[in-house]
């Protein structure tokens, strides 16, 4: 079966039309702040509450509101998605899957400058970096689901003259609740539509740091003609108050859920507690944190390995869940590296997204901000660190936070060793000939496993470094950042604390939201108990 090609990532240089038509949508959206309200049944709901959206590199800027859901809103979307269940999982799978082809052409016409638009706005991203998320990661998502659930769907057992088999992929039975991070609008909207292709119905509570891109989505889903309760969308300013309500409810199927490893431990303990409420065994798709890194062998082209640390690191602030957080670096190289490390770092222009000639924004809130700021204040005051690159922080107008190298003679060190989700860099500078007690180190100092990165000329030891990295990361990169993963070519995930590893963009994943029943027919059934052997 063929898969789809992927969606071409556009430039946005200077006189392209995608370059022009992006920042007229900027400027409307601007101009029109949005009222958000949730959306249960397919009708929106005024709660009567008021948050702010703000830009986070223009924070006197407000996008609009949204109404905040509370109990009563997420059990009537309990209960508008166990109606919706029947109609929905009894669609034809064609028609079903039509309204995710539909999304995705209107995403790739239509609607694509809303969201990139609402993405760069909301989230502070770069046409860059909204474009590999809110245009092309979401189209792939949209567009592979559809063929992986085909390839799931041919996937039958053996027949035979006498009987026919057949495995059906019913969806779970109950509703799927489905958690969002803010620094993904891709993920966000996969988390809910990937168990609504195989059949679900969901409750979706997109991130409370970026209520306004997920109204954009909703806007998408809507238009491709998804019918009413299939996917419910919780905006809300307290998590809890929607997690209490869902994680008691005996309909509670499954939780499809992207965040941290903190807020994904709190609800597999709360799901765990309640499990004999439920009508069936909730499944738990997470993924959660990182500590990502990067290992330069003495071989490794300092070119490619600094680029490699500019981009993994400093992309998008640092915020996503792949960023090298930490590198290790043989003291061979640790000049050359680092001298063209900080030349590149004190270069790297940031502001106001809308400026599209700027590397990077800000971090999404007052919250990042500050959490991010104590990495910082600690690399200060503590002993063993040293700043190689980074200006001070300012919130006057933005929440910005510059990007920052910090050398640890510590390899434990709290910089190399916690998820810091901010544009901060660790570096540990390892002797050369210690090549085995610093491979350890890269595997045992953090509790994730999500991605990492080798840089190596030599396949002998290329192999050696992967066999010693194998459980270190479940995306794992050879000479390039450890950042970027596509939708169809590199399936995305990590193990050990950094979640359950199935691999968002794939069949794997889609696996999840199905029951399969297997269904036996016999064309001539046996009319008499005696067996052969009986016979006297
Ligand atoms: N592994 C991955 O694929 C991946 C991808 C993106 C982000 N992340 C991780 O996500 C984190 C950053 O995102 P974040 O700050 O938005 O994460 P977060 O954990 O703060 O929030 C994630 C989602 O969970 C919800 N939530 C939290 N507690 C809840 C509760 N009790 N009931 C119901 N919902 C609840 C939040 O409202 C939000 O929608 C980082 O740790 C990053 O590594 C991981
Ligand atoms: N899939 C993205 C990371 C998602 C987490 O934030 C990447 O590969 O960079």
């Amino acid at each position: 079966m063929t898969l789809p090609p992927n969606q071409p990532v556009r430039s946005f240089a200077p006189g392209s039309p995608e370059r022009a038509s992006l920042i007229a949508e900027l400027a409307r959206q601007r101009a029109n702040p949005r009222r958000v309200l949730p959306v249960i049944n397919g009708k929106k709901v005024d709660t009567g509450t008021s948050t702010d959206m703000r830009e986070p590199h223009a924070h006197a800027n407000s996008l609009g509101t949204y109404a905040s859901a509370g109990a009563p809103e997420a059990q009537a979307a309990i209960t508008a998605a166990i109606d919706a269940r029947h109609d929905w999982s009894r669609m034809d799978t064609a028609a079903r899957r039509a309204v995710f082809l539909r999304a995705a052409e209107l995403l790739a016409g239509p609607f694509n400058d809303r969201l990139l638009a609402a993405t760069m706005l909301a989230q502070s991203k770069t046409a860059f970096q909204s474009e590999i998320d809110a245009s092309c990661e979401l189209i792939d998502f949209l567009r592979f689901n559809v063929a992986f659930a085909e390839q799931i769907e041919a996937m039958q057992p053996l027949s035979s003259p006498a009987e026919r088999n057949r495995l059906e992929h019913r969806p779970l039975d109950g509703f799927v609740f489905a958690a969002a991070p803010f620094n993904f609008t891709a993920i966000a909207g996969n988390l809910a539509i990937a168990p609504a292709l195989m059949g679900n119905t969901v409750v979706w509570k997109p991130s409370e740091r970026a209520v306004y891109s997920a109204a954009f989505l909703m806007d998408l889903f809507e238009a491709a003609g998804l019918p009413p309760g299939v996917i419910n969308m919780l905006p809300a300013e307290t998590p809890a108050a929607i997690g209490d309500t869902v994680f008691s409810s005996p309909h509670l199927a499954g939780v499809h859920f992207t965040g941290s490893t903190a807020a994904f431990d709190r609800i597999w303990q709360t799901v765990g507690s309640n499990v004999s409420r439920y009508r069936s065994y909730p499944r738990l798709v997470g993924e959660t944190g990182g500590k990502d890194f990067v290992f330069a062998h003495v071989s490794a082209d300092v070119d490619a390995l600094v680029t490699a640390l500019v981009r993994g690191a400093f992309d998008y602030q640092g915020q996503k869940c792949s960023a090298a957080s930490r590198a290790y670096i043989p003291l061979s190289l640790w000049k050359p590296v680092t001298e063209r490390l900080a030349e590149i770092v004190s270069s790297l222009t940031m502001g106001n997204v809308s400026d599209l000639t700027n590397f990077m924004g800000a971090v999404i809130d007052q919250r990042a901000y500050t959490q991010i700021s104590a990495f910082l204040d600690h690399a200060a005051s503590a002993p063993g660190h040293r700043k190689i690159a980074g200006a001070a922080p300012s919130d006057e107008t933005g929440w910005f936070i510059p990007p920052t190298v910090i050398a640890c003679t510590d390899p434990k060190s709290r910089i190399m060793t916690e998820e810091i989700f901010g544009p901060v860099l660790g570096l540990y500078a390892y002797p050369d000939g210690k090549l085995a007690e610093t491979l350890a180190l890269v595997d045992q100092s953090t509790p994730y496993a999500l991605t990492g990165a080798i840089f190596a000329q030599d396949q002998a030891v290329i192999n050696q470094l992967s066999l010693a990295l194998r459980d270190s990361a479940g995306n794992f990169y050879i000479n390039d950042k450890p950042t970027g993963a596509v939708v169809g070519r590199q399936p995305f995930g990590g193990g050990r604390r950094s979640g359950t590893n199935d691999k968002a963009g794939s069949p794997f994943n889609l696996l999840r939201w199905s029951s399969p029943r297997t269904v036996k027919e016999t064309f001539v059934p046996p009319v008499s108990h005696l067996y052969p052997h009986m016979a006297g």
